[in-house]
């Protein structure tokens, strides 16, 4: 495994997963949004799925505010992380509304019914879905349910939100939107964003990495 540099970051994964050939390093600082790029297969979501606690590497450290996440001899479960993955499919609970999924992690978390209803209107609010709030997730548009899924990623007020190509699956009338959203959420944020798309990069990283053949390459 090499080193791109020392310590210090926010986040740090440093990690070898030898079923998927990857082997990665990459260091992210408090409230800054990397972009990872790279062709298909070449261990994007491998890399988001180690920081979220979702796969155990083969060897290295997740590293988050200068506490071990997962390493040789430690596991922090993906709930316990403060770090949450919103992904391409928005793994919504169907047959929940819209309000119950984003009052999910904040009752989780602990808060009374109450507390966690205020906490999930407040992010309603802030994303835009207000309106949609008693419908059952299973009824929304695709481009509706990202914004959803976005309002339940940020409701667990996550230390590092990970992006696996949050518009990938919406049309192109309303990924303007959600992108002007996540740009409004993703700043000062720490975050990891995996794009496909020049113009995501563009407007939300505040810098990105290549992956290539399991490795970053810079
Ligand atoms: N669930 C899995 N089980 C086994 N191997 C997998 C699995 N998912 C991915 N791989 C393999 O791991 C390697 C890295 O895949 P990964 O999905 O991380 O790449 P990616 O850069 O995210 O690709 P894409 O842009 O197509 O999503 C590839 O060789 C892939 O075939």
């Amino acid at each position: 495994m090499t080193s791109a540099d020392g310590g210090g970051a926010f986040l740090g994964i440093r990690a070898r997963v030898d079923a998927r050939g990857v082997d990665v390093d990459l260091r992210v600082a408090h409230g800054e949004t990397v972009a990872v790029v790279g062709p298909n297969g070449a261990g994007k979501s491998t890399l988001l799925a180690v920081a979220a606690g979702l796969l155990r590497p083969d060897a290295g450290t997740v590293e988050l505010d200068g506490v071990e996440l997962a390493g040789p001899r430690r596991w922090v479960p993906p709930h316990r992380r403060g770090i949450v993955l919103m992904a391409q499919q928005t793994l919504l609970f169907p047959h929940l509304s819209v309000r119950d999924n984003v009052a999910f992690a904040p009752r989780a978390s602990g808060l009374s019914r109450a507390a966690a209803r205020d906490a999930a209107e407040r992010w309603l609010v802030e994303t835009g879905v207000r309106a949609l709030a008693e419908r059952r997730a299973s009824d929304l548009s695709g481009g509706q349910a990202q914004r959803v899924a976005l309002a339940r990623a940020l409701a667990a007020e996550p230390a590092v939100l990970l992006l696996d190509e949050p518009m990938a699956a919406l049309d192109v009338d309303a990924a303007p939107e959600l992108r002007a959203l996540l740009a409004r959420a993703l700043g000062g944020r720490t975050a990891v964003l995996v794009s496909h798309d020049p113009d995501d990069v563009a407007a939300l990283a505040d810098r990105s990495v290549r992956m290539a053949a399991g490795r970053v390459a810079g």
